[in-house]
């Protein structure tokens, strides 16, 4: 890497991280800005610092509180987004020391503060030379790398699991394949895999191949012919929970970008109907792109989950999957932004939502009828006190258990991140009468 295009990648960074943590924007929609220009390599490295530092933030931002004696402000922001760049490189990664001060001093000039270059150096150095990256605090909040509302909440619902979850948060997940067996057997598929991925087959998910690091998907053998889908595990198992039957009519409720709407139809092409209802239409599309690569059909239908009379046909449904709109907090070591762009009042608002969610669908479940409650999400309040609640004021409703050990007022399966190798994610399954 030479030293202009390891400033000017320094900067891109910094502008990336400034974009999610200053203005509140998603990884999904910033990184992609600033990564169009990049080469391949370029573009993952902007993406494991960004997400490194998103991952370590507190700690980061406590030695920058430290060695900073004024924060800066305005204009200058920027380049305190940039010292926790070089904090980070110093401290976790592989970058040389000398690359990561001298580097991450020049990218100021192309942030347009070539002023700041004297107190970037400086504090790059006395980073260095102080070995600051051996010095954390006595707080496992700092050192957990989450934000306070959402480290207490965890450590008040998982006192004994706090340490799991925080190490699963700070480890890269493994790439999850889902083989569509309509297109080719498991077995078949794991046969046509190099080797050199270290590839293996999971034990009780049948569709499921796990690949330890992570490898560009596309470039693996059949992507455009629909052999396979990217699914994590915890999500592979909502197909088989919800065990469409034949000729059924199906609902995927909140079902962008369709990765479990095209599960379902793997597990049961025979369908009478299956509709993937979102609300966002350029979501949709993602569904109508995944259908397609992969060779399914449903009926697509751009609608709010809640205003049923705006888009529904009367017919009701046997079988529905809500895959609730939730905080997301058992995918942050995918999407370590998700942490920093949630607030804990966020909660209550998501609570009333899923709750309107579940209230209408049930109005349109057949009785008879079972309907699958999904988040990725690993707050009691959007999982199992959300349907020990819908139990308690629904008589109509009964628990279909999907383990061994849930109860109503402590229904359904949580799994937590890391758990498995998966995401977390939450499970219950209803009965209608
Ligand atoms: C967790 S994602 C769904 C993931 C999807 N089921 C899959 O497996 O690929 C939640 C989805 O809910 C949608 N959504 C949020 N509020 C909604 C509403 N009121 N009605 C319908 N869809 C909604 C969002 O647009 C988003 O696509």
């Amino acid at each position: 890497m030479s030293n202009h295009s390891g400033a000017k990648l320094r900067a891109a960074t910094a502008k990336a991280l400034f974009d999610i943590l200053e203005s509140g924007k998603s990884s999904r929609d910033v990184l992609p800005k600033y990564q169009a220009q990049l080469k391949d390599k370029d573009k993952a490295w902007l993406q494991e610092m960004s997400f490194g530092v998103l991952r370590h933030l507190p700690l980061l931002q406590y030695w920058l509180r430290d060695m900073l004696q004024k924060p800066l402000k305005g204009n200058q922001k920027i380049i305190e987004h940039l010292i926790l760049l070089g904090f980070y490189q110093l401290a976790f990664s592989r970058v040389s020391a000398h690359a990561a001060v001298a580097e991450t001093v020049a990218a100021c000039n192309a942030l347009n503060a070539p002023g700041l270059k004297g107190l970037v150096n400086a504090v790059l150095r006395n980073f260095q030379r102080q070995d600051k990256h051996l010095q954390k605090p006595d707080d496992p909040q700092i050192n957990s790398g989450l934000p306070k509302w959402l480290y207490k909440r965890l450590l008040t619902n998982y006192p004994e699991q706090i340490d799991a979850i925080v190490e699963s948060m700070h480890t890269r997940a493994p790439v999850w394949l889902r083989v569509n067996r309509q297109k080719i057997a498991r077995d078949a598929y794991f046969d046509m895999l190099p080797s050199s991925i270290n590839a293996h087959k999971h034990a009780t998910l049948e569709d499921a191949i796990i690949i330890p690091k992570s490898v560009d998907v596309v470039s693996l053998p059949g992507f455009t012919d629909g052999l396979f889908a990217v699914q994590d595990g915890a999500a592979q198992l909502a197909a088989s929970l919800l065990s469409p039957q034949e000729n059924e009519r199906i609902l995927d409720c909140c079902a962008a970008p369709g990765g479990k709407t095209c599960h379902i139809l793997e597990l049961q092409p025979s369908l009478s109907a299956c509709i993937a209802l979102d609300i966002d239409k350029a979501r949709l599309e993602r569904v109508e792109e995944n259908l397609l690569r992969l060779n399914h059909n449903a009926t697509l239908v751009a609608g709010d989950a809640v205003e049923v009379d705006t888009w529904w046909d009367g017919k009701p449904f046997d079988r529905i999957l809500l895959d609730a709109p939730c905080s997301a907090t058992g995918v942050i070591r995918r999407h370590p932004d998700i942490k920093w762009l949630r607030k804990s009042k966020d909660i209550e608002e998501l609570v009333a939502i899923q709750q309107d969610i579940l209230s209408a669908m049930w109005k349109i479940l057949k009785p008879g009828g079972t309907l699958l409650y999904a988040t990725c999400s690993i707050l009691p309040e959007e999982n199992s006190q959300q349907i020990a609640k819908f139990l308690a004021r629904t008589p109509s409703a009964s628990l279909l258990p999907v383990t061994k050990t849930e109860t109503t007022d402590n229904p359904g399966r949580q799994i937590l991140p890391g758990e498995d190798q998966m995401d977390g994610f939450y499970y219950a399954r209803l009965l209608k009468s």
